[in-house]
């Protein structure tokens, strides 16, 4: 069987599909796995052994890949699949219907340009807000499915935390993880049942809510200023944090998490490649 891998490096994790190389409708993924680029050799070798040594019958043809994180990792992966060919997504790649609203469009992060491709593939014609929580988190906004009119990059819940730590006398490095979701714990919930955010009475509480405030209220703040807004999509390693924090019915307004919402994009430019290259 011949495959095509997408790949999604970010600035922490690798995200990765393995897809049947042949034109398709909608992403069928044969595998798929994450993986932290600190442990990246080590981790291609154990998530991809299965294929890698069945390789008479399983063959990666291409990669289709955003990066934003370090070239060395892209190197990596490229040292694991030399017979594949490489193509990268930018800034400057021309999608048919879609618009990228950037003044310098090079400069556009190509994680969030798939981001809005895979918005766009998902819900056609639809004003959609995209949230990517990962290392830094982007507030992005996609018109009518097609036109990218800008967006925001603020730090991510971990570097929020890490900053904090690193900068302070005083303050502990916590870590995402410690933001407890939690409805075990003894925590508010407003009338829509989703985490209110008090004010903190320990250092803990006050850091943890003042930065899940950052970032909730970034996001509020876009809703607010969106009255035709349809639905907002949120993907990454924070998307469950976050979504806890979320009014689920922000102003009448969807709300849906979409893990994959990258590698579908990177799909759909893969497909527009491939009938373009027929
Ligand atoms: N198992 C995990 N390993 C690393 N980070 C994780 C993990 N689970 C959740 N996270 C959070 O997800 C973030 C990375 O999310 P991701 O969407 O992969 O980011 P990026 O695309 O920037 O690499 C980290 O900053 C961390 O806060
Ligand atoms: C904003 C980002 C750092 C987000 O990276 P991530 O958190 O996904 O690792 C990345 O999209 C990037 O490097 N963008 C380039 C600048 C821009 O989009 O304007």
């Amino acid at each position: 069987m011949e495959l095509d891998l997408l790949l999604d490096i970010g600035n922490t994790r690798s995200k990765w599909i393995t897809t049947k190389s042949g034109l398709g409708g909608s992403l069928s993924i044969e595998q798929s796995g994450i993986i932290n680029n600190q442990e990246l050799s080590e981790q291609i070798m154990q998530q991809f052994d299965s294929l890698l040594t069945s390789s008479s019958v399983a063959v990666i043809q291409n990669i289709f890949c955003t990066c934003v994180g370090q070239l060395d990792v892209l190197k990596i992966w490229q040292a694991h699949f030399p017979s594949a060919t490489l193509y990268q997504l930018s800034g400057e790649t021309v999608i048919p219907g879609f618009d990228n609203g950037y003044q310098r469009p090079t400069e556009l992060g190509t994680d969030r340009l798939a981001g809005m491709l895979g918005a766009k593939t998902l819900y056609p014609e639809k004003n959609i807000l995209v949230i990517a929580s990962g290392t830094a988190t982007t507030i992005d906004y996609l018109h009518q499915g097609s036109k990218f009119i800008g967006g925001w990059i603020i730090p991510g819940l971990d570097l929020m935390l890490k900053s904090l730590g690193k900068s302070t006398a005083n303050l502990p490095t916590l870590e995402a993880n410690q933001l407890t979701t939690s409805r075990d714990d003894d925590q508010t919930f407003n009338n829509q049942g989703t985490l209110a955010i008090p004010f903190g009475t320990s250092t803990k509480d006050a850091i943890g809510m003042g930065v899940v405030l950052a970032t909730v209220g970034a996001i509020q703040q876009a809703i607010a200023q969106l009255p035709h807004l349809e639905l907002i999509l949120i993907t990454g390693g924070n998307a469950n944090l976050l979504e806890a924090y979320l009014l689920s019915d922000s102003n009448q307004v969807k709300f849906v998490q979409e893990p994959n919402l990258i590698l579908v994009g990177l799909n759909a430019w893969r497909l527009h490649h491939k009938e373009a290259h027929i």
